[in-house]
Parts: structure tokens; sequence; C-alpha cells
């Protein structure tokens, strides 16, 4: 299969650069009619799937919003992920896994196998058990055609507490987390396979990205207060490497799938003024 950081180039030119994920809070399931239970879920993934598939570049269904449901609603998730994927969109699988080299291992085969039942063209991985516990899941993405996000400075505020912690050689543990990014894509054309996840509301960051070579996922966006117009100041010239990411905000205008693809197009008008 075509490299990852390949495929996600050419659908953020076809398409535009937006990702948009696919939470299934009890509060929408709720606010769109549907049961709060496996039933209520399949019907807002259908719902998401028709208003987003071919659309948009990325989707990104988030894990927990499933599981809550337990087996039945990992089941709504594997046929989202096929259904979108059988569109030839693009599923980045909101997980944030993180674990011992070993286990990471397992994470690698549960997502990141093609032959797997969840099998995504990318996942979200939490490096804070160290980069080096990645490797597995960072090698089988590699060897797979799939993708890896990276939490680098994440949206939320206690994030800082960890991530511009100042290392030993007076580098933030987040700048440790982009420059070994910038380690496994570099030299990789049109754009490394490797991502990092920054939020839009880090204001000023002070990441230099200028070796990133890989796509920025910037999710905060509407529900969180980030505004398109601070991707700016947050990625300086690395803004042609972002990918900006709603839920809430775009799901928020269901459950009419005009709706929300009148929303989606707003947005991606929105994104496509700066980017
Ligand atoms: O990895 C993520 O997607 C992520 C990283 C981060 O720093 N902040 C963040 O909000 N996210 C995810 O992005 C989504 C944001 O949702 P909204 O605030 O509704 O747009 C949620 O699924 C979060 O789990």
């Amino acid at each position: 299969m075509e490299r990852f950081g390949a495929r996600l180039r050419s659908a953020m030119e076809n398409l535009g650069p937006l990702c948009v994920g696919i939470d299934p809070h009890p509060q929408l399931l709720t606010a769109w009619g549907l049961s709060d239970d496996a039933a209520g879920l399949r019907k807002f993934c259908e719902t998401c799937v028709s208003s987003m598939a071919g659309r948009v570049a990325v989707v990104k269904p988030q894990s927990a919003f499933f599981e809550r449901h337990g087996a039945a609603g990992v089941s709504v998730l594997e046929s989202t992920i096929r259904q979108l994927r059988d569109a030839g969109t693009l599923v980045l699988l909101d997980v944030k896994r993180g674990d011992i080299g070993s286990t990471a291992a397992a994470y690698a085969d549960a997502y990141l196998d093609p032959t797997s039942p969840l099998a995504s063209d990318a996942i979200t991985a939490s490096p804070y058990l160290g980069f080096g516990s990645l490797r597995p899941m960072i090698d089988r993405a590699l060897d797979s055609g799939a993708g890896v996000f990276v939490l680098a400075l994440t949206s939320n505020p206690e994030g800082a507490q960890v991530q511009r912690a100042v290392g030993p050689d007076k580098t933030t543990v987040a700048q440790a987390m982009i420059n070994a990014i910038a380690q496994v894509n570099e030299g990789v054309a049109p754009m490394g396979d490797i991502g990092a996840v920054i939020g839009a509301t880090v204001g000023r960051s002070a990441l230099e990205l200028s070796t990133v070579n890989g796509p920025l996922l910037a999710p905060g966006l509407g529900a969180q207060g980030g505004k398109v117009d601070d991707l700016v100041d947050v990625f300086g010239d690395a803004t042609r490497l972002v990918l900006p990411s709603y839920s809430r905000e775009i799901l928020g205008r269901g459950p009419r799938v005009e709706d929300l693809r009148a929303a989606v197009t707003r947005t991606l008008d929105d994104v496509r003024r700066l980017l």
C-alpha cells in the first residue's frame, strides 16, 4: 500500500485540510433523538458516514465513546471504520495508546495490522511512557502503509505540567517528542507518516517545527475555544502541515445529513482561508 503520508497529502490537497471527529457523547445522542445504547450509536455513526465519507480528508472516531457501550459498541466502531475506508476516506482511530514495548506490539496488531477487524489508516498514541516505547507501533505503521499521530503539546491545560517541563538539555518534553518524530520522518516525500498532535489552544507554542516533516493534527478548535486564526500563532511557518480537527462543533449541527454536510462545507471554507 502507498505510504500514509502520501495518501494523507493527496486527501488534504483534493478535499481540503480537515479532520472531523466522530465523538458520540451521550448528550449528542440525546440531542439527535437517539437512545444512549448501541442501537442509537449505530444510527449516529451511519449519519456521520453519510455526511462525511468522500467529503472530508480524515475522519477520527474516538474509541472511548464506542467502548462505553461494550462489545456491541466496538462492533459499531468496526463497521464504521470499514464503511469509511471502503468509501476511500482515511480513518484516524483516536485511541491514544501507549505502553511498554511488548504491549505496544499488541496494540499494533489491534489497529495497524491490515488483517485486524479494527485496522485503521492511523492511530493516536501517547509517548509519555517514553517515545521509544512506541517503536513497535511506529514500525508496524511504516511496514503497513499506516500512520501514528504522537501527542506532543495537547489542547487541555493540564498537559503543560508534563509537556512543557524542561529536560537537562533545556528542551521541553513536547519539543523532544517533535524532534523524535522528525528523525523518523527525515527525507520522506511528500510528507512523513508520523504525525504530531498539537492543540489549537496552546498559544504561541515556541515549538520548533521546521524539520518535523509530518502532519500536525490540531484539535481544540470550536468546542474547546480554539479558532482557525489561532493556528498561525501556534504553527507559524509549519501551517501547510496542519490538519485542523473538529468534533462537537460539527456534530452539534446534526442530526440531518444536509445540515452536517453544510457544517463541513462552512468549516472547510474557514480553514482554506488560512491553510
Ligand atoms: O488526540 C486527539 O485527538 C486530541 C488531542 C488533544 O490534545 N486534544 C483533544 O481534544 N483531542 C481529541 O479531539 C477531540 C476534540 O473534540 P471537540 O472538543 O469536541 O472538538 C476529542 O476526541 C479529544 O479526545
